[in-house]
């Protein structure tokens, strides 16, 4: 990857390497967009197959950020982290504090979150350096574990794609194949589970697959099998780029909704799904509950108003495939195109000067 023509074609701002030799920290901060204000992305942590495909991963990470907190009208610019390594084996204490001091570093610019391996624990540890973190324990004032608010948000959203596929918001009856029953997809369960959709999952943790079907009723099938099941709706859960060449002509579902970053592999599998008929929430506009959610800790953290914030999921999907069924394209890029006016509005609106905080000769 050439590294530099990257960031410029897709308009990043920063990328910061951070390397600690002492907690064996190694992590990626990335920062796509600010234009709308501080960039707010999670931390993942993930062991990758190579350097490269971390970099990329936090790249991608964070320009969804950007377009996520676009899309849920949030005032917050787009950034990703992504740590090094296994999280059940490579973490300690020093590691987060040590990253958590490279935040510090970057005075605001960047506020993270928890996301794939990482935990409220970690994000506690975090704050022992740094106030740009969110997520953290509840009795610090803050949300908490993001994940049920996401899943919340994932169900809300899901419903709109049915109502668009179907005729109908309701789940009752409906088969809903569930790649990943972590975090996210397990709340998830619960709420398909309790309108009486019947679920299929799948996982590589036995122990996740175990949970939901003892739990829901579920019927696990094998990671591969997922895609080619009979069923009305794919839910991926796990990570990204599952919608490919590969997993394409096994799908049988009329609704893509789950709560994954980037799941489309390239762009061109958007419209492949679109030509088929299949109606796709697009993964960032779907899965915002988490980062609306957090985001609220920055008015003083309200769960009430957070939560009738995630309720305008439902909404922003019926809007993006409004959009889309107007303009005649993909949803995704229905999406694209809510996310980017807001951003372009944004970016115009302020060409004029006025004063904002500090006088500009204040420190003279
Ligand atoms: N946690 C949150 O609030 C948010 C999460 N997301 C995204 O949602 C997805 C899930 O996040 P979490 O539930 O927090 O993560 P998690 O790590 O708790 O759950 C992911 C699950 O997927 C499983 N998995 C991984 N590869 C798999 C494969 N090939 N086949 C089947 N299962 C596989 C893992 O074993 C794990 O149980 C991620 O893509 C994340 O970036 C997006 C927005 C917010
Ligand atoms: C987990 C969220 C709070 C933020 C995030 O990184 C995301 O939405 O992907």
């Amino acid at each position: 990857m050439e590294i530099f023509k990257y960031l410029e074609t897709y308009d990043y701002e920063q990328v910061v390497f951070c390397q600690d030799k002492q907690s064996g920290l190694k992590a990626i901060i990335a920062i796509h967009d600010t234009t709308l204000g501080p960039a707010l992305g999670g931390t993942r942590m993930w062991t990758y197959e190579s350097e490269e495909a971390a970099i990329e991963d936090a790249l991608r990470l964070a320009r969804g950020m950007t377009y996520k907190n676009a899309a849920a009208g949030l005032n917050l610019g787009g950034g990703k982290t992504v740590i090094i390594g296994d999280p059940r084996r490579d973490k300690n204490e020093e590691m987060f504090r040590a990253f958590g001091r490279y935040i510090q570093g970057l005075n605001g610019r960047y506020i993270t979150a928890e996301d794939v391996g990482t935990t409220v624990a970690d994000m506690d540890l975090i704050h022992e350096e740094t106030d740009y973190v969110t997520g953290i324990s509840p009795a610090f004032g803050s949300s908490g574990n993001p994940s049920p608010v996401t899943a919340y948000g994932v169900y809300r959203g899901m419903k709109a794609a049915a109502k668009a596929a179907f005729g109908t918001d309701s789940l009752e009856g409906k088969t809903i194949a569930v790649q990943g029953v972590g975090n996210v997809a397990y709340n998830l369960c619960r709420h398909l589970h309790e309108e009486g959709a019947q679920l299929i999952v799948t996982d590589i943790n036995k122990e996740a697959v175990q949970r939901a079907v003892e739990e829901f009723g579920a019927k696990a099938v094998e990671p591969n099998e997922i895609y080619g099941v009979e069923c009305d709706i794919y839910a991926p859960c796990a990570l990204g780029a599952t919608i490919n060449d590969d997993t394409i002509p096994q799908l049988k579902a009329k609704v893509i909704a789950g709560a994954a970053n980037n799941q489309l592999k390239e762009t061109r599998h958007g419209d492949q799904i679109h030509e088929m008929g299949i109606v796709y929430a697009p993964d960032y506009v779907i899965n915002a509950g988490g980062v609306i959610n957090v985001a609220d800790e920055l008015y003083g953290y309200n769960r009430e108003r957070a939560m009738k914030k995630v309720e305008t999921v439902y909404n922003n999907i019926e809007k993006v495939i409004e959009i889309a069924k107007r303009d005649g394209i993909p949803t995704y890029k229905a999406a694209d195109r809510m996310a980017e006016e807001r951003i372009e509005r944004m970016r115009n609106s302020r060409g004029q000067f006025l004063q904002n905080g500090h006088h500009i000769l204040s420190r003279r």
